[in-house]
């Protein structure tokens, strides 16, 4: 459940509009950013949390006037056709429009059909569709321009991965949502949902096989981390100053994490683990000489026994998301025998997104951005975000004794941050520190 405007008349709703649209100037004058325009030119918006928040505010008011202003028959007369406005934009980034275009200047709908390897005709329409969404210009009949939202596309090659791998792979996997779930209405893994029945593999295993879109799915995940504005939640997610020792870093990746957390906290060294080797090898060449003898890599499945004993912690950064549930259960089932042979309280630290549970009263709007996420690993992976209490039953199934400490970033940020330690305490003790 989210907190909503719905009971506010037009009226109230346009007037809260006004009054959070002057505080949003406000902040804008007061970090010397200029106001927003569909200029080519215009300024990046801030990415302060308070701003958000006021984006936030701001967003679900538009939308429920708009909502209300429209009504159900004109609403559904433009919902029904999000699909055509999506292919439309699935064929700009195919064939490379937002690249093509000059970033000054115009480009006539000829030299673009060309460069392009489009025929003129359908170049012209779909830049033409393009244009009433608000991304292009065509400032002289023929000739197209880019604005703020095309050339964000051209800037940034991150984040136009982010948008092309989502209109590409994950967009095709979409379409297969209703053949795959139906066909199979009671299991969801990664054997068992819509991007294993277009593809005929699981996810990671496609990117092994299709190298070039590995390197644009490396890409799209760093570009997602601009656009979710999620880098510094796993550092102020915890109290790492407070710890002495090793960090293992699960399913790490590169390490790009355990490289940003070691630069902050330079009492602490990483261990960084992953599945992938390729990914690994990427690692060492992220270190600068200070981190060389910080940061080891070593190729380990987290569904094995940990091998690692007598670490100051242990994390896991978004992986659990993307596993069905027995499959995470198999992975807190491998942390036992480390735990057990670490000190009593050392924190297993898993690091993902936390659902909030049903009848929460939370904005809607970000809510919905949680459960677009959980509607991605549904998609590709047959997975799913979790709430704090899913991840405590999956934890006990695991093991009676996992205990759930604390929860930092339950209700804000993009992750949250669940401190889980094991009972395996003598003499009485509880465990913890
Ligand atoms: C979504 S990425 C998260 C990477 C990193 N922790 C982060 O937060 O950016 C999931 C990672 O899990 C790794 N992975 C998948 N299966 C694994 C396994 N069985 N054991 C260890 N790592 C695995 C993948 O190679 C990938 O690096």
């Amino acid at each position: 459940m989210s907190s909503t405007t719905e009971n506010a008349s037009i009226l109230a709703l346009a007037e809260g509009i006004l009054s959070n649209t002057k505080s949003l100037i406000e902040q804008l004058n007061a970090s010397n950013t200029a106001l927003p325009t569909f200029s080519a030119t215009s300024q990046a918006l801030p990415t302060t949390p308070d701003f958000q928040a006021l984006q936030i505010r701001l967003k679900a008011q538009l939308e429920d006037l708009q909502l209300l202003v429209s009504g159900p028959a004109s609403f559904y007369r433009h919902f029904l056709v999000r699909g055509y406005e999506i292919a439309t934009f699935q064929l700009a980034l195919d064939f490379e429009f937002f690249t093509i275009v000059p970033s000054k200047g115009s480009i006539s709908v000829e030299d673009l059909a060309e460069q392009a390897g489009l025929d003129v005709d359908r170049t012209g329409r779909l830049m033409r569709m393009l244009i009433t969404q608000r991304f292009f210009t065509e400032p002289n009949p023929g000739f197209f321009s880019h604005n703020s939202f095309s050339i964000a596309l051209q800037k940034d090659e991150e984040i136009r991965s982010m948008v092309h791998f989502s209109f590409d792979e994950i967009l095709k996997a979409c379409a297969e949502s209703g053949a795959a779930i139906k066909a199979d209405p009671y299991n969801s893994d990664g054997l068992h949902c819509p991007f294993y029945k277009r593809f005929g593999v699981p996810i990671f295993d496609y990117y092994e096989k299709n190298p070039q879109y590995a390197g644009r799915f490396a890409k799209a995940m760093a570009g997602w981390v601009k656009m979710a504005n999620n880098s510094t939640d796993t550092a102020n997610g915890y109290s790492w100053a407070d710890l002495r020792g090793t960090v293992v870093d699960m399913g790490g990746g590169s390490g790009h994490v355990s490289v940003e957390l070691a630069q902050a906290f330079p009492h602490l060294s990483f261990a960084v683990q992953d599945g992938d080797g390729t990914m690994l090898a990427l690692g060492p060449k992220l270190l600068t000489p200070d981190l060389k003898d910080r940061i080891s890599f070593t190729q380990a499945s987290f569904f094995e026994p940990q091998k690692h004993l007598g670490a100051a912690a242990y994390l896991i950064r978004q992986c659990t998301h993307n596993w069905a549930d027995a499959d995470v259960v198999r992975i807190f089932k491998s942390m036992v025998p480390a735990l057990e042979g670490s000190a009593p309280g050392t924190p297993f630290l898993i690091n993902d997104m936390i659902l909030p549970e049903p009848g929460t009263t939370i904005e809607r709007i970000w809510e919905r951005e949680r459960r677009h996420v959980d509607m991605v690993m549904l998609v590709c992976y047959g997975s799913k975000e979790r709430t704090v209490k899913e991840f405590d039953k999956l934890l006990k199934e695991a093991d009676e004794r996992f205990v759930i400490k604390n929860v930092h970033n339950e209700d804000h940020g993009a992750l949250g941050m669940i401190e889980a330690y094991l009972n395996h305490g003598t003499n009485g003790t509880n465990g913890t520190h």
